[in-house]
């Protein structure tokens, strides 16, 4: 639920808006002072504020709530001919600004923005030091769950990133947690009281994505009725996560490469050149060394944003996190959900910890809300956990027969479906190369890491495997390097 503070001396446009967001709670104030009060008051998660008040004038109420916390958006709300002012205090921090009369479809999809930009700024990101109770007892923090090495990597590199002013870019699958840890990065660096601002480049089309990105001048391109300011100029001094970079089209790998080489853009239709020194922060879930082969990625674009790289494991090779993510989001959702939860059982765990989860941490984390919810006692046994887990285990366990081959320990069939209701996108990579990880780590495990062996045994060249198993980010056991050195030698 989303807390909106709504400062306007309409009464009608007060109660839009609280029409309007029916599940959040909405603050109303009909004078400058009052909403000043309460923004103090009640610390909201998003401020409208009308741009002409009678007791005080738009920009002073912006200047005065964003001296108190420059960290919650503020969306100024003005008619055509106080336009211009909305764009200064849009250069001064000011979030967005929207026009009256004010548009639902607009209003809508503008509110949801702020509100996860706000808890993005907010919200910290942070690896709990003392036990997971005690940390959700008392805060309002996203933990950072996970102590097998790759996560203790993690960490540090979070620790040595942050505090320098580099591009930082952060590879994992999807669901892994980037976005957390982008957050992370943002939250421990000096920049931390500045802006933090997110966009999903695949989510947009790209004459979009350039206008969110750079801004545009009215008049620009039809239905540019009025100037922009992009994400680069609000998040000067602040950090930009560009998260899915790797779906970039090439136009727009040249024009981010630009500013990445020398911190400078123009508007969508302008001729200005503006300055920019915003922070960098990037993530894909692509394979972009691979993207770079298949000419879909800029090599010079990716050496400048491989400056400091994050690797995040997938779930499947975090061994006893899995358990500790899913004890942490069941009590984290019980909590939320006001209901009284022990534990899992360990049949469950089993279960869990034998999975393959190709949507990672945000996969666990839906199946661990729907056991909560499929639960009639205090303890999540393997009948409560979504179906697709629980055929996964009946597969893994029946005996294999003559006829028969030895079932998969993955039941693709369940994943897929899995897959299609959590609407992915990209079910083809994801399950094939689940399939690749479980077949290389077996043939690797009967050929003792050997790879001119298991190449044999697979019937596919050493050379092919080797590109295989560094696009899979598959590492090598250290006995599989060893041999392979000595192979090589
Ligand atoms: N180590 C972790 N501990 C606790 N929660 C986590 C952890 N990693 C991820 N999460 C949670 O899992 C969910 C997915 O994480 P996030 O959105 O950061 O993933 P992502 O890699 O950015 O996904 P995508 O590639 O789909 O954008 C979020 O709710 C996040 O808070």
């Amino acid at each position: 639920m989303t807390h909106l503070l709504v400062i306007d001396d309409e009464p009608l446009i007060l109660e839009t808006i609280e029409m309007a967001f029916p599940d959040d709670k909405v603050t109303t104030c009909p004078t400058a002072q009052e909403g000043v009060q309460a923004f103090l008051d009640s610390s909201p998660d998003v401020v409208l504020c009308d741009i002409r008040m009678p007791d005080m004038s738009g920009m002073e109420v912006f200047e005065k709530l964003h001296r108190i916390d420059a960290k919650v958006p503020i969306i100024l709300m003005t008619g055509r001919g106080t336009a211009q002012t909305a764009i200064e205090a849009m250069q001064r921090g000011a979030f967005e600004y929207i026009l009256k009369p004010l548009d639902p479809d607009t209003l809508i999809p503008l509110i949801e923005d702020a509100a996860e930009t706000s808890r993005m700024t907010r919200v910290r990101a942070v690896v709990p030091d003392a036990s997971v109770e005690d940390s959700l007892a008392d805060s309002d923090n996203d933990l950072l769950i996970g102590n097998c090495p790759a996560m203790q990597e993690v960490y540090r590199s979070i620790g040595r990133v942050a505090r320098q002013n580099v591009t930082a870019l952060i590879l994992g699958e999807s669901g892994t947690g980037k976005e957390v840890i982008a957050r992370a990065i943002y939250q421990y660096s000096e920049r931390s009281a500045g802006r933090f601002l997110a966009i999903n480049c695949a989510a947009i089309p790209e004459n979009l994505l350039e206008s969110e990105l750079f801004g545009h001048e009215k008049g620009s391109f039809t239905g540019a009725d009025r100037k922009k300011v992009g994400k680069f100029e609000l998040c000067n001094d602040g950090t930009l996560l560009l998260d899915e970079i790797g779906d970039m089209t090439p136009l727009m790998q040249t024009k981010i490469l630009r500013v990445l080489q020398d911190q400078t853009f123009e508007r969508v239709g302008g001729t200005e050149t503006i300055r920019t020194n915003a922070r960098i922060i990037a993530a894909t879930n692509r394979n972009l060394e691979k993207a770079i082969e298949d000419k879909e990625f800029r090599s010079d674009l990716y050496y400048r944003l491989n400056v400091y790289t994050i690797k995040l494991p997938p779930l499947r090779e975090r061994g006893n996190d899995i358990a500790l993510l899913a004890n942490y989001f069941l009590k984290r959702f019980a909590k939320e959900l006001g209901k009284e939860m022990t534990g899992i059982a360990s049949e469950a765990i089993e279960i869990l910890r034998s999975y393959a989860w190709p949507g990672n941490v945000r996969e666990l984390q839906s199946a661990i809300k729907h056991s909560l919810l499929e639960a009639t006692g205090p303890v999540i046994v393997p009948a409560y956990l979504p179906e697709g887990l629980r055929n996964h285990s009946i597969q893994a366990n029946a005996s294999p027969t003559a006829n028969n081959a030895a079932p998969a320990g993955i039941d693709f069939a369940a994943m897929t479906r899995d897959r299609l209701a959590a609407g992915s996108e990209d079910i083809h990579r994801e399950l094939v190369s689940i399939a690749e990880r479980e077949i290389f780590a077996e043939v690797l495990r009967a050929t003792d890491g050997n790879l001119t062996q298991a190449a044999k045994r697979l019937g596919i060249t050493r050379t092919t495997l080797r590109a295989r198993l560094e696009s899979l980010e598959m590492s090598l056991e250290r006995s599989a390097v060893i041999n392979d050195h000595h192979n090589d030698d």
